[in-house]
């Protein structure tokens, strides 16, 4: 190890200051993701720098993707995340743990519920969804977009993992796990964050109880708030995934780890796809046009006499096209999650230790110019000129590529063919907010501004005949989804 280290140099990149490193390079008026992907023009498509102790390697080019990630297992694992695995989830959160035999154990259930024959059930389950979530534009239209996206991604969570179903708008809200993603990122504190930066607070009391208290509080309401559901859908007579999970009792899980499980299926089903949903919409309002054409497309192969199918999907190519540049230009993960290797290697010569953390820069990846002619701007057209065009980079990659990336696109592909079969979406007075939200690590598009209306009389009756006919019981589609998984 000693020799490999004489041997080959971390990737290059902008020089650290010590203590701090290149903390203080980040601009504050531009995106994060922005200002790694000028250091890797400059510096190649593996290049590092310093936040702190922390070394960060970031890849942003497909090429050094495959080699790195794809062809290369050991650099699968996570990085040493002390604020959020081991104070916040206890390191029961499985998207946070290391490869290890525990990883594994849990991965191979996650793949017997999560792979491409339950999507085509979760495909129902979330084209009736959409129909309700249509019905709850028309009825609650005084609500912000995102609440209707939030709610309908909670009602497809609920049904699948729980087999019930939340409901309107308003009932969400009463649930407490309509705001548990944001209780979540409220509670990554400054302190879990600090931890990260500077591994040696961990031995600091203060700053480790604040952080332990913080999380605590959390892990708490976690307990409150699934204890009763995992009784209930466990005890009832319909399929859902937590009982599928349950009777196969992950490898040995404790009551807390497997509410854990829970959550990270809750937050990976509901509050990802609610992010990108949202993202479409403020894409299909800052382009409008391009959006027309959707609707275009839509209206003459559906027409306004009945609603979008499943089976229509396939038909409907500017519609695949809308959503994949839009993933391509806003995805709402940059850097995806981390990664980190299991053991030293070398990629171009350079060296990627194991306490490096490893950056899939998927928004910088969108953008190869190789690939992606003018690549800030939002071209649809390109997947239909291009259909071989890689990617667009959301869901990961290598052994911890998301398990469920079919069903994520299924879900962005039917909400969007409703919501754009039924209804406009305009900016509020033709105020357009600013084109970007700069967070540290999401990047969400604001969508506060948007106003939505029915297309039409003829859409309007069509959403409220169709919901209130549908059998909103969701107990057959589940039975249905559990025996074609071998339940
Ligand atoms: C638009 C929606 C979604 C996005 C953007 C997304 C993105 C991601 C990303 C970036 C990762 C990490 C990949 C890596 O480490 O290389 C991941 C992991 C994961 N995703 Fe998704 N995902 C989405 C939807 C879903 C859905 C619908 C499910 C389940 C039905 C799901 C289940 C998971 C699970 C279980 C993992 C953890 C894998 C591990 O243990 O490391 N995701 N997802």
């Amino acid at each position: 190890e000693k020799q490999l280290q004489q041997r080959s140099p971390l990737p290059p990149g902008p020089t650290p200051l010590p203590i701090i490193g290149n903390i203080l390079q980040f601009k504050r008026k531009q995106a994060v993701w922005e200002t790694i992907s000028q250091w890797s023009d400059q510096y190649g498509p593996i290049m590092s720098f310093k936040v702190a102790s922390r070394t960060i390697i970031v890849l942003s080019t497909n090429q050094a993707i495959r080699d790195v990630l794809e062809k290369t297992p050991v650099n699968s694992s996570r990085p040493r995340f002390i604020g959020v695995n081991e104070n916040l989830t206890r390191s029961m959160m499985p998207i946070f743990l290391p490869i290890s035999d525990k990883w594994k154990a849990i991965h191979r259930v996650q793949l017997s519920l999560v792979n491409s024959r339950s999507a085509k059930g979760i495909a129902e389950i979330q084209l009736l969804t959409a129909k309700q979530h249509l019905f709850n534009m028309l009825e609650n239209a005084n609500y912000d977009i995102a609440d209707h996206i939030n709610r309908f991604t909670s009602n497809v969570v609920s049904t699948v993992l729980f087999g019930t179903n939340i409901g309107s708008v308003s009932q969400a809200k009463s649930n407490g796990k309509f705001g548990l993603a944001d209780q979540f990122i409220a509670s990554i504190c400054v302190e879990h964050a600090l931890v990260d930066l500077f591994p040696i607070l961990e031995h600091i009391p203060g700053v480790a109880r604040l952080g332990a208290s913080k999380g605590n509080a959390w892990f708490e309401s976690i307990r409150q708030q699934y204890t009763e559901d995992i009784q209930r859908a466990i005890n009832s007579p319909t399929w859902s995934m937590i009982k599928a999970a349950h009777q196969q009792k992950i490898g040995g899980m404790s009551e807390d780890a497997f509410r854990m499980w829970n959550v990270e299926m809750e937050f990976a089903l509901g509050m990802t796809s609610s992010m990108m949903i949202a993202n479409l919409v403020a894409m299909a309002v800052s382009h409008s046009h391009e959006f027309r054409q959707v609707q275009s497309e839509i209206d003459r192969v559906v027409g306004p006499e009945r609603l979008p199918t499943a089976d229509d999907l396939a038909h409907l190519p500017r519609l695949h096209a809308f959503v994949k540049e839009g993933i391509r230009v806003a995805p709402i993960v940059p850097f995806s999650v981390p990664h980190a290797a299991v053991e030293e290697n070398e990629y171009m010569g350079y060296r990627i230790p194991v306490d490096a953390i490893i950056l899939p820069n998927q928004w910088h990846i969108n953008r190869e110019p190789k690939y992606f002619e003018d690549p800030a701007e939002f071209k649809p057209q390109r997947w239909i000129d291009n259909p071989n065009l890689p990617g667009p980079a959301l869901v990961g990659y290598g052994i911890r590529i998301c398990p469920g990336r079919q069903t994520a696109n299924n879900g962005l592909l039917i909400v969007l063919a409703l919501m754009a079969w039924g209804f406009d979406l305009n900016h509020a007075g033709g105020v357009k907010e600013p084109p970007n939200v700069l967070e540290t690590l999401i990047m969400k598009l604001p969508t506060s501004s948007i106003r939505y209306s029915c297309r039409s009389s003829v859409h309007r009756d069509l959403i409220q005949k169709e919901w209130l006919a549908s059998d909103d019981d969701p107990s057959s589609i589940l039975n249905t989804l559990g025996s074609s998984l071998g339940f």
